[in-house]
């Protein structure tokens, strides 16, 4: 079996996939290095032989978890790494060891589904967008905080911000003007993220006149999905590119 991690800034999805790629045994999202060594200490039938990861936390952070999966689980974790180019997906940023190791993998696996130009939206703790042309050229993109951020930025800087987390949930049942500081703000906070996504569509129909491919992914990409109908909302997209970058053959 093989352990795949995804570590972001707020949450370490992982899952188990056989061998040969073909399936998926186990996932799960953890918000702590010990939730994930509780979670793969209870999970039924888990034998770890190879394990891959990507981390845009701190080098000494994605170095002890590294150590910590050699010591519980006897695998030497292969890590992401940045490149100028894999395949034909060159890596746009002036400096490309600079570009979040998670937007260079999912604009990875995004062009390897595609096979056309894309726009990849990553909506988690931070929101990007990152533009690929249909030679595979990557043309850089856009960072803007989430709806974690965004939230907690509001109650910080303000006295009367306040609300209740389950309260919050029932307010994005609908996004008409909120009535409550809840709805306010829940809703002000995803028509942001919305107003984004539309933001970069425009975009990505002005660059790409003969057509693109939009994919969405993180956490709360269900929240702007029918902000772009022909979206494909694909949570794995990330794995999708580790598997590019750190082949374990
Ligand atoms: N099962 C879930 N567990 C945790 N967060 C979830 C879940 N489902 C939806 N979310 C939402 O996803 C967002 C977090 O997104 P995601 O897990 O993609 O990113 P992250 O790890 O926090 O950050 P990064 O962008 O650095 O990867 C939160 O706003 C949260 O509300
Ligand atoms: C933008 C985030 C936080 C998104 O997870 C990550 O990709 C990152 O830390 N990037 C480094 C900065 C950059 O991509 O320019
Ligand atoms: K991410």
């Amino acid at each position: 079996m093989i352990l795949e991690l995804d570590c972001g800034n707020s949450f370490i999805k992982w899952r188990v996939i056989s061998v040969d790629g073909t399936q998926r045994l186990l996932a799960g999202v953890v918000d702590s290095d010990a939730a994930l060594f509780e979670s793969l200490a209870v999970a039924p039938g888990l034998r770890v032989s190879r394990c891959r990861l990507v981390s845009v936390r701190s080098d000494a952070e994605t170095e002890q978890l590294v150590a910590r999966l050699r010591e519980s689980l006897g695998v030497d974790a292969v890590c992401a790494q940045p490149a100028s180019q894999v395949g034909v997906v060159h890596n746009g940023y002036e400096d490309f060891r600079r570009l979040g190791l998670d937007r260079w993998l999912a604009v990875l696996g995004a062009y390897h589904l595609g096979q056309r130009a894309c726009l990849v939206v990553d909506l988690g703790t931070a929101v990007t967008a990152d533009f690929v042309s249909a030679s595979g050229m990557h043309l850089g993109g856009f960072i803007c905080p989430g709806l974690p951020l965004m939230r907690d930025q509001l109650s910080t800087h303000t006295r009367r911000i306040r609300y209740d987390r389950q309260v919050a949930l029932a307010a994005l049942q609908e996004l008409e003007p909120g009535r409550s500081t809840a709805e306010a703000v829940e809703r002000g906070c995803v028509l942001m993220l919305r107003g984004f996504v539309a933001e970069q569509l425009l975009q990505a129909q002005a660059r790409f006149p003969e057509g693109f491919e939009v994919f969405l992914t993180g956490g709360d990409a269900d929240l702007v999905r029918d902000v772009v109908p022909g979206a494909q909302v694909v949570p794995d997209l990330v794995f999708v590119g580790l598997a590019i970058a750190c082949p374990l053959s």
